[in-house]
């Protein structure tokens, strides 16, 4: 499976207090912002490096900086907002893209009402953000509209994934990874993940 697990001590904890019965809104948008840029920390571990002199206190010194910076965030819509400052702390210069999905609730298909792409979108690494894996159905239609835009280098980082939406991704891009704080044991019949955090929307929105 394409999926990497983040088991630095920092996001298990922080996952645990998410996973509280009785968490606030207040403490639950905090949360997702804090493990949002922990899980980024990771997904951005391998981007690219290039040798660069400047002008240092001391005369010329070489440094290493990132390559092209040309990243794109795309949050989904809603419950992706809740990640996108905490990832945006480690990339502050990063462009944002916005996907409006609404998984129907009897259908469990992602019913999309929104799409904006920044520019340039064959010559960026997407970050894609979503607190829920679930069936997997919004992250596939999410990474077809960005493939279907040019964009061959997308990433997904999770707050807590699913078995059954781990497999659809990797059945139908196996070429994207996907970061989490957890992989969690499966979805109940109403497609929530058990154990889960329950509706991620409605606690970061305090709807409902
Ligand atoms: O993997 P899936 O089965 O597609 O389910 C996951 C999707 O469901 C949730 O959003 P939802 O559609 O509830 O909208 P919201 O963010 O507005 O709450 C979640 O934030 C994901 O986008
Ligand atoms: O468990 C789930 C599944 C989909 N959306 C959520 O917010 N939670
Ligand atoms: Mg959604």
């Amino acid at each position: 499976m394409q999926i990497t697990v983040v088991s630095h001590p920092l996001v298990q904890h922080k996952l645990a207090l998410l996973r509280e019965e009785d968490v606030s809104t207040n403490k639950f948008r905090l949360l997702t912002e804090e493990l949002a840029r922990l899980l980024a920390y990771e997904a951005t571990r391998d981007l690219k490096l290039e040798t660069r002199t400047i002008q240092g206190w001391c005369g010329e010194v070489e440094v290493q900086k990132i390559k092209g910076k040309k990243l794109t965030v795309v949050p989904i819509l809603r419950a992706g907002l809740g990640m996108l400052n905490g990832v945006l702390d480690l990339v502050p210069s990063a462009k944002i893209s916005v996907v409006g999905l609404a998984r129907n609730e009897e259908t469990l298909q992602p019913e999309p009402y929104f799409e904006k792409f920044v520019g340039k979108l064959d010559d960026r690494l997407a970050l894609i953000i979503d607190p829920m894996l679930a069936t997997g159905g919004s992250m596939v239609a999410t990474i077809d509209m960005l493939k279907r835009k040019g964009c061959q280098q997308i990433k997904a980082i999770v707050m807590v994934a699913a078995p059954e939406g781990v497999k659809l991704v990797n059945e139908r891009h196996p070429d994207v990874q996907i970061y989490a704080a957890s992989l969690d044991s499966h979805l109940n019949e109403q497609g929530y993940i058990i154990p889960g955090l329950g509706d991620a929307g409605d606690k970061i929105f305090g709807t409902k």
